[in-house]
């Protein structure tokens, strides 16, 4: 489950009055995600059905990042990229506290993510990977990561003694705590907004369809291709069992070049930048391993799913991009 802040129904009649988007229905907790507290809520006016999501931003998402976070759904969504616009208050404002604590209510969008994507399906999401990219050229709002390599090196140096509590093999595949990235680290690479989180679970399809990309919450700016790294790293492995599907990358890597073919550096980078992605994962999950008990409402997702794809790409190198 992701319901953090347990709202009253009274709290969220009175959030939703900020809104002329008419009178609450319903207001469901949504089970899904990790870091956030969501709700599907349900309104009608005029005799009509209208579905939002609000949003309770939790710890791990900085309140004096939601401007960039929120304007940055409002320019893509302006441009007709699939993802939800905000909906503003009727002071015009596009975030407001519930509890102390930053909250927004966004657009509801059609669609269900996929656990095993087709070939098609994983084309799409490179189609709109590289749409995304290209209609933030002109977004001129930043934010650096608060996750940048450095830092994950960092947040698994700060468990390394444990790391082996997680599983027996995990000192193995990461003996120095990823720092090993840092020397090969590329740079110069073209860079702009990327979404730095685009697993399946912030996909939404409607066959073989893209209807959504949700969850900006990490977004930044950074290099193009790692959010491609980050991508392909996601969608190429089987959820159940972790084997690579290589003509999930190419079909992935087929629909991005369709639109944003890359740089000859960015290609060669590849193998280094997946790699760093998939640290970026171990990381965070390494610390919500050890903040959150094993029998908890949050269920902890293993940082071993994600080492093994880093040591992967390691191994695999320029092969595991081939097409
Ligand atoms: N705009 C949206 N339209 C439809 N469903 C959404 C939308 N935003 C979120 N959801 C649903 O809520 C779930 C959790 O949202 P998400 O933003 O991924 O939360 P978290 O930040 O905690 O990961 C998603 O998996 C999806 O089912
Ligand atoms: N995709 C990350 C988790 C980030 O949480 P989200 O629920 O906000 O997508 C991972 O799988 O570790």
């Amino acid at each position: 489950m992701a319901v953090y802040t347990h709202l009253t129904a009274g709290e969220i009649a009175q959030f939703i009055a900020r809104f002329d988007v008419g009178a609450l229905r319903s207001a469901k907790g949504i089970a899904e995600g990790v870091s956030n507290s969501n709700w599907l809520i349900e309104t009608e006016r005029d005799g009509a059905a209208h579905r939002f999501i609000l949003t309770v931003f939790e710890a791990r998402t900085d309140a004096a990042d939601l401007p960039f976070f929120l304007s940055l759904l409002d320019h893509l969504a302006s441009k007709g990229q699939p993802v939800p616009r905000t909906i503003h208050t009727r002071d015009d404002a596009n975030m407001t506290l519930v509890r102390g604590k930053p909250a927004a209510l966004i657009e509801f969008l059609p669609g269900v993510s996929i656990d095993d994507p087709d070939e098609a399906q994983a084309h799409a999401v490179g189609v709109a990977l590289a749409d995304l990219h290209l209609a933030t050229r002109d977004f001129t709002q930043t934010r650096q990561t608060s996750l940048g390599i450095p830092t994950c090196v960092g947040m698994v140096r700060d468990h390394a003694e444990r790391l082996g509590e997680v599983d027996p093999a995990l000192p193995d595949i990461l003996p120095d705590c990823g720092a090993s990235l840092l020397e090969s680290w590329p740079e110069g690479l073209p860079g702009g907004t990327i979404h730095a989180d685009l697993f399946p679970d912030n996909v939404l399809f409607v066959g073989e369809q893209v209807t959504g990309l949700i969850d900006f919450y990490f977004a930044c700016t950074g290099l193009l291709a790692f959010d491609l790294a980050v991508t392909h790293a996601a969608w190429s492995f089987t959820a159940t069992g972790n084997d690579f599907r290589p003509s999930i990358g190419r079909a992935l890597l087929a629909g991005y070049e369709s639109r944003r073919p890359l740089t000859q550096e960015e290609r060669q980078a590849l193998p280094i930048l997946a790699q760093g992605a998939c640290l970026r994962f171990v990381a965070t999950r390494v610390e919500d391993w050890f903040a959150t008990p094993a029998d908890g409402l949050v269920r902890r997702k293993n940082p071993m799913q994600f080492a093994q794809r880093l040591a992967f790409y390691r191994d695999r190198g320029e092969a595991a991009f081939q097409s």
